[in-house]
C-alpha cells in the first residue's frame, strides 16, 4: 500500500523529497478560486463509474477544465489520493509518461455536493481529461484479468472475482466497463451497463470496431480507425508507448484501473485526420505497491487489448471518407 503522512509522502519505503514537493507545486500551480454548487453538475461525457446524484457522491465538473473526484469511502479514497500524491513527485516516473497519459493532480479540495446538503466533501482535483473536445467519443476499458489488489478482503474478492468472470476480464485482460459513441448529426449511441458487462469476445470486437464507426444505429463501417487507432499518435501509437513503459516499471500495480479513450467525433470526421485523439489512465484506488516486479496483470490486459486494436487497424478502409 502506499502510505501518506500530512507532510511526507512515503512509496516503498522511501520518503519523496521535500525539493521534489517543491518541484511538484511549482509545475502544478494551485487551482483557481472553489466552486460554488450553482457551478458544478456531473460530467456530461462520463461513460462508467460511480456517478453524481441526489442520493450519491460522484464526479463533478465547473466548465474550467478541472474535474471533481470525491473521496471514495473507506480507505480507497486515501489510496487514491496517496496515489496521485506519490505519483505527481516520484522521481522515477517519467515526466512524459506523466503528462501524457495521467490527468494532472492539483490537490483536493472541499466542495458541497447535492448528495450532502449543507455539508462538504473533499475532491480530487484533476485536469478533465475531455477538455477542448466538443462532440467527445469516450470508451472506458477495465484493465487486468484481476482486479482486486493483493491482501483484500475474502469478500471484496469474492464480489470482484464473479464481475471478472462474469465478464471479458479473465478471459481477454480487460472490459469495456462503458463506452459513448457520437454519430454524425450528434446522436449519441450509449449501451447501458447490463449490455457490456454480458459481452462476449465478439462483442468486445463489435463494440472496438462500433466505436470507429461513422454510422447512427448499430452497424459498424470502422471507418474512422485509420484517424483514431492508426496513424501518428493515434490510439495504437500511445498504447505502444505506454507498453513500453509497463514492460520496465515496477513502481505500481494498477489493478482496477481504466484505460480512457477519447476522440472528438466533430474534428475527425470533418478533417478525416486527428482529432484530438487521447489515451490516459483513471481510477487510481486500488493501486499497490510494485515492489521490484513488473505489473504484468496490467500490461497482459494491456497488449490484449493492443492485438484488438491491431486486427480493427488491419480489417478496416485504409482512409477515413472525405468530409462532406
Ligand atoms: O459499486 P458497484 O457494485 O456498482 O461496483 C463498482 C463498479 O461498477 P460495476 O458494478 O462493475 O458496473 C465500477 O466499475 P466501472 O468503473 O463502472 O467499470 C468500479 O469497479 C467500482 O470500483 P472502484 O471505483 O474501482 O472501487 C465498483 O465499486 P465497488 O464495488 O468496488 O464499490
Ligand atoms: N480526469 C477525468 N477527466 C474526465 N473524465 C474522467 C476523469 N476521470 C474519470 N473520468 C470519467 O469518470 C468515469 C469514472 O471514473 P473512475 O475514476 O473510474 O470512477 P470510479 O472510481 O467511480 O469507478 C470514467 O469512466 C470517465 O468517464
Amino acid at each position: 500500500m502506499i502510505s501518506r503522512s500530512p507532510d511526507l509522502i512515503k512509496f516503498r519505503g522511501v520518503v519523496v523529497s521535500p525539493r521534489n514537493l517543491r518541484s511538484f507545486h511549482h509545475r502544478h500551480p494551485p487551482p483557481p478560486p472553489a466552486p460554488t454548487m450553482s457551478d458544478l453538475r456531473p460530467p456530461e461525457h462520463q461513460v462508467a463509474g460511480h456517478r453524481a446524484s441526489a442520493n450519491k457522491l460522484g464526479p463533478l465538473v465547473d466548465g474550467s477544465g478541472l474535474f471533481y473526484k470525491p473521496l471514495q469511502a473507506g480507505d480507497r479514497g486515501e489510496q487514491e489520493r496517496a496515489f496521485y500524491e506519490a505519483f505527481s513527485a516520484h522521481a522515477a516516473v517519467p515526466p512524459r509518461i506523466r503528462d501524457a497519459f495521467f490527468p494532472r493532480f492539483h490537490g483536493t479540495r472541499l466542495l458541497p455536493t447535492e448528495a450532502r446538503p449543507g455539508d462538504t466533501h473533499p475532491h480530487l482535483v484533476l485536469d478533465d481529461l475531455l477538455a477542448g473536445l466538443q462532440a467527445p467519443s469516450v470508451a472506458d476499458i477495465k484493465i487486468g484479468a484481476i482486479t482486486w489488489p493483493p491482501s483484500s478482503p475474502e469478500t471484496y474478492v469474492a464480489k470482484c472475482l464473479a464481475k471478472d468472470r462474469g465478464t471479458t476480464s479473465v478471459l481477454l485482460g480487460f472490459r469495456v466497463s462503458g463506452v459513448r459513441v457520437v454519430a454524425p448529426g450528434g446522436a449519441v449511441w450509449r449501451p447501458e451497463r447490463p449490455e457490456l458487462k454480458a459481452l462476449d469476445t465478439a462483442g468486445v470486437r463489435r463494440v472496438l470496431r462500433r466505436y470507429v464507426s461513422s454510422v447512427s444505429g448499430e452497424g459498424a463501417d470502422c471507418s474512422l480507425a485509420a484517424a483514431v487507432y492508426g496513424g501518428e499518435g493515434g490510439v495504437l501509437s500511445q498504447l505502444h508507448e505506454l507498453k513500453a513503459w509497463f514492460e520496465e516499471q515496477t513502481l505500481f500495480h494498477f489493478y482496477s484501473a481504466s484505460i480512457l479513450l477519447g476522440y472528438d467525433a466533430n474534428a475527425v470526421s470533418a478533417t478525416g485526420v486527428g482529432g484530438g485523439v487521447r489515451v490516459k489512465l483513471v481510477d487510481f484506488a486500488h493501486v499497490a505497491e510494485g515492489d521490484g516486479v513488473i505489473d504484468h496483470n496490467f500490461l497482459g490486459g494491456l497488449c490484449s487489448l493492443i492485438k484488438f486494436i491491431s486486427d480493427i487497424v488491419s480489417e478496416a478502409p485504409e482512409t477515413p471518407p472525405l468530409a462532406p
